[in-house]
């Protein structure tokens, strides 16, 4: 949920203890000292820190090994404060390689997984939470292994990987753990929680939550906690009580001078406004949070913002600023949605990584096994060529099933990054890959190509009324339906949310909008019954060729957008070509 809390807790730890040195020594005993002192300042004093590194570097030549790797970890880590990132990641990563004690290298790591969330490389982040994994039987400081896991716990929340952030909070309930670390804990086990549909309606883990943030004086904690509550409140369709939650907090909220909470606690009270239609007071709170997102304080904050903004605007009837919204927070959604394929991507890069690691030792274990046979042989003079050729050609069929499951492992990782999870179309990354290559052939070939876009209708409302997994099952359903009337060749992606694509080559418009026509009627007349609900799915559609938009994948995309906008506008349910304006005379 929160990039901000990654860059918070980096802070958190910047924040407790100690004095510096009033005087300069060259002796083992007071580098020794001094060092030990600028760890301790890291959190408390932030600014004696800076100096004490900074009078520490002078003497840098003086320092033993032991001491220049610690001295190197402080000052990556310090970078990483400073948000130095490039200049951290080098200083920590170059260190790590000469390092003996096992301590400082279990440090480094989780500095270095926490420096990976915030520059979002989630690949090395995995790599490094791998590494101190293996680590952690040989620390015997209770405090760095609790440092570790709340690193890590913040890593998978970013990730969205909710039921490894639980699994990680588990582990830590075997240890003594601060108060504050308390609240940071009972904060992102509500948000997993809540994330994972395993919150009860009760309150109890909330309530737990924010009264334990409440009690560690830690406003940042309590106000993530009110916001999920929030969440909460607004599934149950009770905006007014979502406003009798965070209204009486928002000064206490502003002072934690953290804009991400502030834009997203915002943002609430502007939905809030929306659902009772009070929409001077909604545009007044959605318009702080877009002056605060400027901030860079995420694409998912905006996204929300830019979904209430288009949302008021429509409901004030100004269309043509609800377009401008709109246009906005379709870019920033799809932007959200790469952000999540490549979390996702990530994941099972990684794990990818640790299944070929296996095979890998698997085939080593294999070998030695077939070296020593050999070696056997060998000594009791059994020279048997017969015998040598069956170890040969099992080693031969070893290494060959060894390459063939290598090759499947490949295919499953390509299938992954090429096709939607939810749907097994394309995603959005793939189809603009091949959609490409489709305008390319059709261009050099003279060919005809039209591209159809289409939206499902209010599929909130669907998702609040009927729940996530019928909201699934809906968006699988509609391509299902329009997969069966469809070309072979056809290409068929989501593009984004509840957003499809079909790229139809050498097909002109008038065919396109009659295969447009026939998917909306197909999806119009699912059967909703078979899940045992009762409501109809409908979808917007929007078409273009490439006559009236050019061989471009941009400006096809944008004109079926414009026209997925105009059937939306017309009432929904409808299919719309893009119409080109007349030149003015
Ligand atoms: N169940 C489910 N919901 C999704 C998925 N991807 C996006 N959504 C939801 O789709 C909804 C899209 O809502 P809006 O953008 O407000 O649009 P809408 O309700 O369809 O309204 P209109 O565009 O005006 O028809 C959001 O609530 C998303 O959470 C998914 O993979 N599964």
């Amino acid at each position: 949920m929160w990039l901000s809390v990654v860059s918070f807790f980096l802070f958190y730890f910047f924040v407790q203890s100690t004095k510096v040195l009033a005087q300069e020594s060259l002796s083992e005993e007071v580098i020794t000292e001094q060092l030990s002192l600028a760890d301790n300042s890291r959190l408390s004093d932030p600014k004696k820190f800076k100096e004490t590194l900074y009078r520490l570097k002078k003497h840098q030549k003086f320092f033993s090994k032991s001491q220049n790797d610690f001295f190197q970890y402080l000052q990556g880590y310090f970078f990483a404060y400073s948000g130095e990132h490039v200049q951290a990641e080098k200083t920590l990563t170059s260190v790590l390689p000469s390092i003996t004690d096992t301590n400082l290298k279990f440090r480094i790591n989780y500095t270095l997984v926490n420096l990976y969330a915030i520059t979002k490389n989630w690949e090395e982040g995995l790599a490094f939470i791998e590494k101190n994994n293996v680590l952690i039987p040989t620390i015997k400081e209770q405090k760095l292994i609790v440092s570790s896991l709340l690193t890590v716990v913040i890593f998978y929340s970013e990730m969205k990987q909710y039921e490894l952030t639980l699994e990680y909070i588990n582990r830590l309930k075997n240890y003594d753990v601060s108060l504050s670390n308390q609240c940071f804990i009972e904060r992102f086990h509500a948000e997993a929680a809540y994330n994972i549909n395993q919150l009860t309606s009760d309150n109890v883990t909330t309530d737990k939550a924010l009264s334990i943030c409440i009690k560690a004086k830690n406003k940042l904690g309590a106000n993530s906690v009110r916001l999920i509550q929030a969440k909460q409140l607004f599934e149950a369709n009770k905006p007014q009580q979502v406003l009798d939650l965070l209204l009486p907090h928002i000064e206490e909220v502003k002072s934690t001078l953290f804009p991400m909470g502030i834009a997203e606690t915002h943002n609430s009270i502007a939905q809030a406004y929306l659902a009772l239609e009070m929409l001077a007071l909604a545009k007044e709170h959605a318009d702080l949070a877009k002056s605060i997102n400027k901030n860079n304080t995420g694409i998912e904050r905006a996204r929300a913002t830019y979904s209430l903004l288009y949302k008021i605007a429509e409901h004030e009837n100004n269309l043509e600023l609800a377009h401008t919204y709109f246009k906005v927070f379709s870019e920033l959604d799809k932007a959200y949605v790469d952000e999540i394929h490549a979390k996702h991507i990530a994941v099972q890069l990684a794990q990818h990584k640790s299944i070929e690691q296996k095979n890998r030792i698997e085939l080593l274990n294999e070998t030695n096994a077939l070296l020593t046979t050999e070696q056997t042989l060998a000594k009791s003079k059994i020279t048997n060529i017969q015998l040598v050729i069956v170890v040969l050609v099992l080693s031969l069929i070893i290494l060959s099933l060894w390459g063939i499951r290598l090759y499947k492992t490949h295919q499953v990782i390509k299938v992954l990054s090429e096709y939607d999870e939810l749907t097994g179309i394309y995603n959005r990354r793939h189809f603009n890959h091949v959609a490409k290559i489709a305008l390319k052939y059709c261009k050099s070939a003279h060919q005809e190509l039209s591209f159809v876009l289409f939206d499902l209708d209010l599929f909130k409302q669907i998702n609040d009324t009927y729940g996530h997994a019928i909201g699934d099952w809906a968006l699988q359903e509609s391509i299902k339906v329009c997969q069966a009337i469809g070309r072979k060749n056809d290409i068929f992606a989501r593009l984004g949310g509840e957003e499809f694509c079909l790229v139809l080559p050498s097909c002109d418009i008038n065919a396109a909008m009659a295969r447009a026509e026939a998917c909306r009627k197909a999806i119009e007349n699912i059967n909703t019954e078979a899940v045992g609900c009762h409501f109809t799915i409908t979808a917007s559609f929007g078409v273009t060729d490439v006559i009236r938009s050019g061989f471009d994948l941009q400006a096809l995309l944008k004109d079926a957008d414009i026209a997925t906008y105009r059937a939306k506008n017309s009432g929904r349910n409808k299919v719309c070509a893009f119409e080109i304006e007349a030149p003015q005379e």
